[in-house]
């Protein structure tokens, strides 16, 4: 049995969930499918889960938020009249879409999770309908009904392992096939939270796990994974086959094409994951599997580029014999319910890295005070515009020189580097700079190095 995954790429439009129908109908094998909220039409459309956003706070400010719900409204009129759905069908859908403002939310943060999950839970009622229309069986199923329980905070949750028992006693008939709506899950006390956005790949990867899928396909609007970002690199070469931890860490440092986290199910489940195009599904795309039998062919497998990061430089001679300081640091960031992504430290200094938007201005500011009272450093530097480059390769493990030769090319184009740091993993080289320089980082590495192999 697969469990599949459809993003909002691949069903934007009538004509594109059409292609994703003839796909499921073409394997019996893809039993349960995660739908997205349809994407963006053209590089100038905006996605629904936006424009639910947008009805959230125009719900807020007035009563005149007709049109924006109308909007919505529109994007699955036209995709059920691409099918010749009967206009009676589409009642329900319009029904809770428009109720979404009256309803009783604990906070402002459910109220906006409840609008934001309604982009898919609307969509996937409309492809059950549409589905059972053409006469093929199909049942919807959403996370209260199959105990998808999360916790943590109303518009970035994470799954509860509970969830996993909850599945294991769901019956799956055979003649039938299960819609199911990606991105959020039910609280322990039944609200909905969202994961973060692009979350609908979370959903896919828990579901696989709890029905314990042969596969997870995952349909979007690419060929493959490729080894940069196809919106840096002109036709960057295609993955067609990485480990796990290649793609965790690909996807951390910003290969949006699959959430990082969504990852983590499919390993615990060991379900190889399969990324696929909807637009040409007989080509192979990516496939990651574990990393045991795996062989690589590769140095570096891919290189990957995040902008959103922001970093504290801090020096303190003798940092290496005071102890206690990166003790107080971490109370201070506790204290505030900061998380960092990485500190790699040398004899007198120390760089936390964090992803930006874990910050705001007054919060680096109160930070850097409690910082200069309490430890006292010798240079303290806060770096707003900092990007974060990965290169990762399972083939890098035994590669003992490649550390210098990846930067020898960047110094001879005058790219300063702020910080070099190899995972402990060794299958990752992590580079950080300016966010100017990113690009150029990337492309000099990908030419020299990916480009190549
Ligand atoms: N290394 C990469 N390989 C493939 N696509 C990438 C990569 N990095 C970024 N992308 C972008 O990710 C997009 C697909 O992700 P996304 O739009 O979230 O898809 P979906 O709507 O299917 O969830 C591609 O269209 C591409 O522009
Ligand atoms: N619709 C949500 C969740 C999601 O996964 O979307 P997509 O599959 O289009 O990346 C978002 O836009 O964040």
């Amino acid at each position: 049995m697969k469990v599949v995954k459809f993003g909002g790429s691949s069903l934007a439009t009538g004509n594109n969930v059409d292609k994703a129908l003839k796909i499921i109908k073409d394997d019996p094998e893809r039993k349960v499918i995660v739908v997205s909220a349809p994407g963006k039409r053209n590089d100038d459309d905006i996605k629904v889960t936006d424009l639910l956003i947008t009805y959230a706070y125009a719900s807020l400010r007035s009563n005149n938020y007709n049109d924006i719900a109308n909007k919505i409204f529109k994007r699955y009129e036209l995709i059920a009249q691409y099918f010749n759905l009967p206009e009676k069908e589409l009642s329900e859908i319009k029904r809770l879409l428009l109720t979404l403002p009256q309803l009783d939310y604990p906070n402002a943060d459910y109220r906006m999770a409840a609008f934001k999950a309604h982009g898919e839970r609307l969509n996937a009622m409309l492809i059950t309908k549409i589905l059972n229309h053409q006469g093929i069986k199909t049942r919807f199923l959403e996370p209260k009904d199959v105990g998808l329980i999360v916790t943590g905070t109303p518009n970035n949750a994470e799954v509860n392992p509970e969830t996993y028992v909850n599945l294991k006693r769901i019956k799956l008939n055979k003649d039938e096939r299960i819609i199911f709506p990606g991105f959020y899950g039910i609280t322990p006390s039944a609200h909905i939270a969202t994961f973060s956005r692009g979350g609908s790949d979370i959903t896919g990867a828990i579901l696989a796990r709890g029905f314990n899928a042969d596969l997870y396909e995952n349909f979007t609007d690419v060929d493959a994974i490729f080894s940069a970002n196809p919106n840096i690199i002109d036709h960057p070469k295609p993955i067609k086959k990485m480990t796990y931890q290649e793609m965790r860490e690909l996807s951390y440092a910003g290969f949006s094409v699959f959430h990082d986290e969504a990852l983590i199910p499919a390993i615990q489940g060991e379900i190889p994951v399969n990324v696929k195009n909807t637009n040409a599904p007989e080509k192979p795309g990516t496939l990651i599997v574990p990393e045991e039998g795996f062989t690589a062919k590769k140095t570096i497998t891919g290189i990957a580029g995040g902008k959103n990061f922001a970093a504290l430089y801090l020096r303190k001679y003798m940092l290496n014999k005071g102890a206690g300081f990166t003790l107080k640091l971490m109370e201070i960031f506790n204290r505030h319910h900061v998380s960092y992504e990485h500190m790699p430290s040398g004899i007198d200094d120390l760089t936390v890295i964090f992803k930006k938007d874990a910050l705001n201005d007054q919060l680096i500011d109160v930070i850097c005070n409690e910082i200069q009272t309490s430890l006292n450093p010798d240079q303290m530097q806060w770096i707003d515009d900092y990007a974060i480059t990965m290169v990762v390769g399972e083939g890098m493990k035994d590669k003992l020189t490649l550390c210098a030769s990846l930067l020898y090319p960047l110094g001879k184009k005058d790219i300063s580097i702020q910080m070099i740091n190899q995972g402990a993993s060794q299958i990752s080289i992590m580079i950080g700079t300016r966010r100017k320089d990113e690009e150029a980082v990337i492309k000099t590495i990908y030419e020299n190095f990916i480009a190549e192999d």
